[in-house]
């Protein structure tokens, strides 16, 4: 639907050049909410631009359904980012046009009649919940709004492909929550594939089904949203998901935290219905350690719960054994982490 082959964008201004872009390889699956995530400078507004062309690569080649943008005729091409809808940080709406001129723009452009724009604009403006503000003008709309009039604008020439430059990063929580969920209702009910770039985690973790951690130019991590929040890999992802999941104690109980000897503390994580087993219950009863939780969190990420607990087991070697040989045998994942680690974690 989407693929980038070992891309690379280089800009050169005033004689010293700029690597934007340094290899990226990236494939977004039909029917795909992709999220892009990264710090300012990362290279995330480049890469989106690379995909509808608005830069074209030094290196490399873009595909989307299946046709590398780079053969293409300019002629060919304009036709081809009809396929293509973008949404803005801040909107990119015509203030001196009403908002019914302003979603026919890509109608109008593609020399469609009158009765044909009236007909689609509207069922757009109503799709986004406007069909009361067709004769507004876009100062005397909300930022939320002005979103939804700029998305009925993405949406009018039926692209396969919608892609998000930091949407809703201009927006309030409760007005974020509002356009994500209509993305996801773009994406369910029209089966448009949307690519997303942000710096919030939250809003991958509202809406996205896969995930890329971009730094310097490059895709450091990437994979499903479930395996990148449940694993991550790098440091800079593990920051991104420390700012949507706690998985660690906070600083003051680790202050308190005394280790004996003959204790061991563990991170365990249950994904989906595993999280709401009676897995202590059992472990306790199928042996003789004392079971100390220090820390729970559960979160919801794609309907499906991931489950974060660090617990002290207490007991003689051989009971020791039988518990851990109890959580093996349970397949939850576990993983021993010792009081050094976790006071010098902000994890
Ligand atoms: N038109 C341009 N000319 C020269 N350099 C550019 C241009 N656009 C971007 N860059 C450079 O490319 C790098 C990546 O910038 P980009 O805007 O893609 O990052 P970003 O992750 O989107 O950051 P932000 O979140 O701040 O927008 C930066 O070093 C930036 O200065």
């Amino acid at each position: 639907m989407i693929e980038l082959r070992d891309v690379y964008k280089t800009y050169l201004r005033k004689g010293i050049s700029n690597d934007a872009i340094k290899g990226v390889q990236l494939k977004v699956e039909k029917g795909d909410i992709f999220g892009v995530i990264g710090y300012s400078g990362a290279g995330k507004s480049t890469l989106i631009r690379l995909v509808n062309y608005l830069e074209r690569p030094t290196k490399g080649q873009v595909f989307v359904d299946g046709h590398d943008l780079g053969a293409y005729s300019d002629k060919e091409l304009r036709a081809a980012k009809k396929n293509i809808g973008m949404i803005f940080q801040h909107f990119n709406l015509l203030e001196s046009k009403k908002v019914f001129d302003n979603v026919a723009i890509p109608l109008v452009l593609l020399k469609k009649n009158k009765n044909e724009i009236h007909q689609r604009v509207m069922e757009l403006l109503e799709f986004v919940g406007l069909s009361d503000k067709a004769g507004s003008y876009p100062s005397e709309l909300s930022g939320g709004q002005k979103q939804r009039v700029g998305i009925a604008r993405a949406l009018a020439s039926n692209p396969s492909v919608l892609l998000c430059d930091e949407a809703t990063s201009a927006l309030d929580p409760q007005t974020t929550r509002s356009i994500l969920q209509l993305l996801k209702k773009i994406n369910a009910e029209y089966h448009i594939t949307i690519m997303i770039i942000t710096h919030e985690m939250s809003v991958i973790q509202e809406i996205c089904n896969k995930v890329a951690v971009m730094e310097g130019g490059r895709i450091i991590e990437q994979g499903s949203v479930l395996e990148v929040f449940g694993h991550p890999q790098h440091p800079t992802t593990q920051n991104f998901v420390s700012t949507v999941i706690q998985t660690s104690m906070t600083s003051s109980m680790r202050k308190t935290l005394t280790t004996d000897e003959g204790s061991r503390m563990y991170k365990l994580e249950f994904f989906g219905e595993r999280a709401s087993e009676p897995v202590l219950y059992e472990l306790i009863r199928s042996s003789d350690v004392k079971v100390n939780i220090l820390f729970a969190n559960m979160t919801e990420i794609q309907d499906t719960t991931l489950g974060t607990m660090i617990i002290q087991l207490k007991g003689n070697s051989e009971e020791m054994d039988k518990a851990l040989d109890f959580l093996k045998r349970r397949e939850i994942d576990l993983e021993e982490v010792d009081k050094h680690v976790l006071n010098n974690s902000d994890q």
